[in-house]
């Protein structure tokens, strides 16, 4: 039986670093980030459904999604995030399990759902195992400043945004702490998937 991994954390803790590590490792990767860019691609049905919430506001002028518009539209105010969780979770719900599904098929012994919302959209229950990618505050907050280019501001606003890590972490089986640099992360990931291989997850 195929045995389902949430792999979650906070805004720019890590998640998809350690997700790519296991990539290449040959693991199969849900990735629900990457599932909700193209649902929102251009002309998409869901990208439709945004404007028709948000206006025509949050489009670049090639008709693409200005992700960052739409963040600081969703990211201080709870009603409008939740307006964007409407349209976008069940989308993402399907394809999600669309893919799972595929993966239990093919009989493999794991398969990885790298979910931002793994708690808060309700997939901790269906995971055999949770493993949280964490980091300390200010750590996170230079990285994601450093990674997207925002301000402070912008920074914390999204950082506030989300369930705390420390909740995240009490919900965790494993955690994984990505306060140090790439290869303290490379060793912990390592020690992961060796136990992986000997199935002694
Ligand atoms: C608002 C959007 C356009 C901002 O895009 P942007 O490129 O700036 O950020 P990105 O998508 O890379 O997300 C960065 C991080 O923000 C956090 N985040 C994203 N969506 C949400 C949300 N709905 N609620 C709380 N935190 C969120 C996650 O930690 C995520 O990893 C985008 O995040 C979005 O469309 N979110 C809704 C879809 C969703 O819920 N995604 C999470 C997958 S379960
Ligand atoms: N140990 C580390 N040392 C230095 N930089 C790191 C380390 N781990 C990750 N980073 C960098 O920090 C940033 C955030 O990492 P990553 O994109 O993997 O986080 P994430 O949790 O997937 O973020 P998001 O949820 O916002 O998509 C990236 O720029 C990444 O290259």
């Amino acid at each position: 039986m195929t045995k389902i991994i949430g792999l979650t954390g906070g805004i720019a803790s890590g998640k998809s670093t350690v997700s790519n590590l296991l990539r290449l490792s040959g693991y199969p990767i849900v990735d629900a980030d990457q599932i909700t860019r193209r649902l929102q691609a251009a002309h998409s049905k869901g990208l439709e459904q945004l404007v028709t919430v948000f206006g025509e506001q949050i489009l670049n002028p090639d008709q693409t999604l200005n992700r960052y518009t739409l963040g600081s539209i969703v990211f201080n105010d709870q009603e409008k995030l939740n307006k964007l969780n409407i349209v976008m979770q069940p989308l993402i719900y399907d394809e999600i399990w669309r893919q799972v599904k595929h993966y239990r098929k093919q009989q493999l012994p794991y398969v990885i759902l790298d979910v931002p919302l793994l708690f808060e959209a309700n997939y901790a229950n269906d995971c055999d195992l949770i493993i949280v990618v964490t980091v300390d505050r200010q750590t996170q907050l230079q990285r994601l400043m450093h990674r997207n280019g925002y301000s402070k501001f912008d920074a914390e606003q999204r950082i506030n945004s989300q369930m705390s890590l420390a909740k995240k972490e009490k919900r965790a089986d494993i955690v994984i702490n990505n306060s140090g640099n790439r290869d303290e992360l490379e060793r912990q990931v390592a020690n992961l998937i060796d136990q992986m291989r000997h199935h002694k997850l």
